[in-house]
């Protein structure tokens, strides 16, 4: 029987379009037998902006609603940089996350062996570098009030507000065990508990959810020192457990590990396993429109989403052996190639994808 699947793609602003059609073209290929893809577009962002004055239409969380899966690319640029803040593209991106209740990102920080050269670190500490980081993405400094720009004693005061609450800080944590039991059960928690109470309640939750985890090991580490560790013995890390502001900053750390950001894909999901796919790194107006960006983070995306949302661990196999042959063919955008390398487009990259599918 087959298996027709609703993914709603969003391209959004910048290379998120370049990055989304190559990535569309890969599950295109997987397409026949018992699994069919009916794709329906969607605006989101600064193109949203200009085409309804909002970056986040209704219909565009209608369609996500009823979809499967939602494939996104990314928002923003500096066309729309001084738009009021509840206009700005990045706003559209924060309330489709928040209104499908997508609180846990998973972003995995995998060195593929073939790029160990190409990494910021030297070759044999990213090499088989394998951590998964869990990060709060519906609460915290991004959504909290107050927030905004007030009048205060004569000068403007810029406000914004860290706040978790005991339930948000449990289901990310509970989430983080349970990646963890299938892994090296690892869990380390990362917050700022010698400064900030929501750090402490942090920290209290994640040592009581704990207790139901007992074949898993938990540490604490604070995020300053967390940065420096991920650049200094990256290796020492399992699954990191972290709130919305430290996980959006540590998980581009963690992509330079792996050799660009244009290699790290990310998954957000709710209880319900819906999930919205997006690459971790932005809409990189310095590049866009120039056929230069790596659709690698973005085509891993959508084997996160052929494995968590649709049931397609097979289908989700498949992408990932051919992005590895790839590689190991020593094909390279330009992100990730050494010096004197070629270097293909996104195009051409997503086309050795499809070539590498077996
Ligand atoms: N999820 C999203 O939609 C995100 C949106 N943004 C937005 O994107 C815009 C640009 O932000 P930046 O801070 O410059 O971050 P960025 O991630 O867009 O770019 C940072 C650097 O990485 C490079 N880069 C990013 N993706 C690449 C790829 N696939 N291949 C090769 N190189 C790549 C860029 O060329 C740039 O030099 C801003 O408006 C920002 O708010 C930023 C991060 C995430
Ligand atoms: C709008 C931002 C919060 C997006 C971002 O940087 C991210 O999710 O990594
Ligand atoms: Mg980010």
């Amino acid at each position: 029987m087959s298996d027709q699947k609703k993914i709603l793609l969003l391209p959004g602003d910048g290379i998120g379009p370049e990055v989304v059609a190559e990535a569309r073209r890969v599950l295109e290929a997987l397409q026949g037998g018992d699994f069919n893809i009916e794709f329906s577009e969607g605006l989101i962002g600064g193109c949203a902006v200009d085409a309804h004055g909002t970056p986040l239409p209704d219909a565009t969380l209608e369609k996500a609603r009823a979809a499967d899966a939602v494939l996104m690319g990314a928002v923003g640029g500096p066309k729309w940089d001084t738009l009021d803040r509840p206009l700005r593209p990045e706003r559209g991106l924060l309330r489709i996350r928040a209104a499908l209740d997508l609180y846990a990102n998973l972003r995995p920080v995998l060195c593929f062996d073939e790029l160990a050269e190409a990494s910021t670190l030297k070759p044999e500490i990213v090499r088989g570098l394998d951590i998964l980081i869990v990060r709060e993405l519906t609460g915290g400094i991004y959504f909290g009030e107050p927030r905004g720009v007030v009048e205060e004693g004569g000068q403007r005061v810029g406000i914004n507000t860290e706040r978790y609450s005991e339930s948000e800080i449990e289901r990310i944590c509970r989430s983080a065990f349970e990646y963890a039991r299938v892994r090296d059960r690892r869990v380390c928690s990362v917050d700022k508990a010698n400064v900030l109470e929501s750090s402490q309640l942090w920290r209290d939750t994640a040592e009581r959810v704990a207790r139901d985890y007992p074949d898993c090991a938990l540490s604490h580490m604070y995020v300053d020192n967390a940065a420096m560790q991920l650049v200094r013995g990256p290796g020492q890390f399992d699954v990191l457990v972290t709130s919305n502001l430290f996980g959006d900053i540590l998980s581009d750390i963690g992509a330079q590990l792996t050799g660009s950001i244009g290699m790290l894909p990310s998954a957000s999901l709710n209880r319900q396993g819906q999930g919205l796919y997006e690459p971790v790194h932005g809409s990189a107006p310095d590049i866009a429109g120039q056929g230069k960006a790596n659709p690698l983070a973005t085509i891993l995306s959508a084997a996160m989403m052929l494995r968590y949302s649709l049931g397609r661990g097979d289908l989700a196999d498949r992408v990932e052996a051919a992005v590895k042959r790839v590689l190991a063919n020593g094909l390279r955008t330009g992100d990730i190639a050494g010096p004197g390398e070629a270097v293909l487009s996104t195009a051409q990259m997503s086309a050795a994808v499809v070539a590498a599918l077996h």
